[in-house]
């Protein structure tokens, strides 16, 4: 089973702010984005690494990655518009691996446990999507206020998304919607099922300062 990882780290990180996008911003001395790449790398020295960038920041990522020597190389492509664009056009540089995670580049704390659970589900089933409970209350807004949801009916979705080749090639090949805020949201517009499968709370999304304080703590306690 050939398998490739496209990390998506195309955005601008508006919410973040700072001098440079977050996935280039430095936790534990090192790139975000690099925190992301070498765990598939660590997961899998043989994986295809795609790594999909704003096109004004490639240059950027070339500087860091004379810096830091990678031990890996990667397939490097220009993102588009919103992040269902810098997925599709990551997939053009998908040669002839089965499977296909798509990780944003901005959660960096996965393990290769983690990793490997995303590649046996989705082998097994076409498709495998990482979700935590939520342990807060939940609630929907509704015309004159709100209304409690069920708690245990609800999931938090998490990357990577990992699909056979052939599901998430058919479904990028749909026209882009507003929902379309994940590959899962994607795959099921396309008519696939999708599996759920556990995920990680150190699995953080680094999207505000505050995030990337908590990324500070679990990096000076990570492994790797
Ligand atoms: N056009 C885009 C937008 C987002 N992403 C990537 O998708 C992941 C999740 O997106 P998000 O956290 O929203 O990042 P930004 O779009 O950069 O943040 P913001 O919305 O605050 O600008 C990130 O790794 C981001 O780089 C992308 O590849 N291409
Ligand atoms: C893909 C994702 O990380 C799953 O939780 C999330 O939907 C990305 O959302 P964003 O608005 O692009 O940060």
């Amino acid at each position: 089973m050939k398998k490739a990882a496209i990390i998506v780290a195309g955005g601008s990180g508006i919410r973040m702010g700072g001098e440079v996008p977050k996935q280039f911003q430095l936790i534990g001395g090192k790139p975000v984005v690099l925190w992301s790449l070498t765990a598939f790398y660590n997961f899998d020295p043989e994986i295809h690494l795609i790594l999909v960038l704003p096109q004004e920041h490639i240059d950027l990522w070339e500087r860091l990655r004379e810096e830091f020597k990678p031990a890996f190389s990667v397939t490097v492509v220009a993102g588009g518009a919103e992040r269902y664009h810098s997925v599709q056009n990551g997939l053009t540089a998908i040669t002839d691996e089965d499977i296909i995670a798509i990780h944003d580049g901005v959660r960096p704390f996965i393990d290769s446990v983690m990793i490997n659970r995303c590649f046996d589900a989705a082998h097994k089933t076409g498709t495998a999507i990482p979700v935590i409970e939520s342990v807060d209350s939940i609630r929907i807004l509704i015309p004159d206020g709100s209304r409690p949801l069920k708690r245990r009916d609800v999931k938090r979705v998490q990357t990577p998304q990992v699909f056979r080749r052939e599901v998430i090639q058919k479904a990028y090949s749909q026209l882009y919607k507003d929902c379309f805020t994940d590959e899962a949201t994607v795959c099921e517009m396309a008519g696939f099922k999708t599996t759920l499968i556990e995920g990680n709370k150190l699995n953080l999304k680094i999207t505000t300062p505050e995030d990337m304080m908590l990324a500070d703590i679990i990096a000076s306690r990570w492994n790797n």
